[in-house]
């Protein structure tokens, strides 16, 4: 369960977000779409700890993000635009380090699971240096769940993923979700947000201008509540 009330963050004399409010059950599948500059990244950073809000009351599962910040933190797995992996490190050592500050137990096991689950065992070994684009965010969405977390951050979590690693994306939260975890996912693709989430949030210039559920995959619905809120801007 995530609570957020009257959110403001400002930076550089900028108020990015003016006001969010926002609550959101445990298990639910939310997209946040909004055009560029909106305030959308920051947030989830917000969200994950990263950065302190200005004014503003913050809840997960009942922990105030002020005071109980090094409790929530484990509580989620947050995926960011950079991958934050080592880039020396293989996907195996990168997802044993991440596992070991979570504590997380028969830590090589799920690491190896997982790279095997996001479709890159052939490379268990290699510099994660040699990778490309799209191999370095499928072993960016294993960093985000080796302690699975409760609470998913996502920060177009699709981009450079080819089909394939699309599927799996797609496959993670969807399991994920079937354990009871929740998702917030920033994207600028619809089609991927029509089809895993059940909730559309869209946000221009810092506040939250719709909020809605979605059923059936429903595209033309994204794309046409998406419209009526984008009329006149460039
Ligand atoms: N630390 C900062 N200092 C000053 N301005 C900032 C800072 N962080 C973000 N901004 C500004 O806040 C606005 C919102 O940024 P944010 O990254 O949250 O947007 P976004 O909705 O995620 O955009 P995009 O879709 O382009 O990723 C932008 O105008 C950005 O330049």
């Amino acid at each position: 369960m995530i609570e957020i009330k009257k959110l403001t963050k400002q930076a550089d004399n900028k108020l990015i977000l003016r006001g969010v409010d926002l609550s959101i059950k445990k298990g639910e599948t939310v997209a946040i779409l909004g055009p560029n500059g909106a305030g959308k990244s920051t947030l989830l950073k917000v969200l994950a700890t990263l950065i302190k809000p200005t004014s503003g009351l913050i809840k997960i599962n009942g922990l105030d993000l002020k005071k109980d910040h090094i409790e929530i933190k484990k509580l989620l797995g947050y995926l960011p635009h950079s991958s934050l992996l080592y880039d020396h490190y293989s996907p195996l050592e990168n997802l044993v380090f991440f596992g070991n500050i979570y504590g997380v137990n028969n830590v090589e096991q799920k690491a190896s699971k997982l790279v095997k689950e996001v479709g890159l065992s052939f490379f268990l070994n290699e510099p994660v240096k040699n990778f490309s684009r799209g191999m370095i965010q499928r072993i960016a969405i294993a960093r985000a769940i080796i302690h699975d977390p409760e609470i998913l951050l996502l920060d177009e979590p699709h981009t450079g993923l080819d089909q394939g690693a699309i599927s799996i994306l797609n496959n993670v939260i969807l399991s994920m979700k079937e354990k009871g975890a929740t998702t917030l996912m920033v994207t600028h693709d619809f089609k991927q947000a029509a089809e895993i989430c059940d909730r559309i949030i869209i946000v221009k210039n810092g506040r939250i201008v719709d909020d809605f559920k979605i059923e059936n995959r429903n595209l033309g619905f994204v794309s046409e509540k998406y419209g009526l809120q984008m009329e006149g801007v460039s």
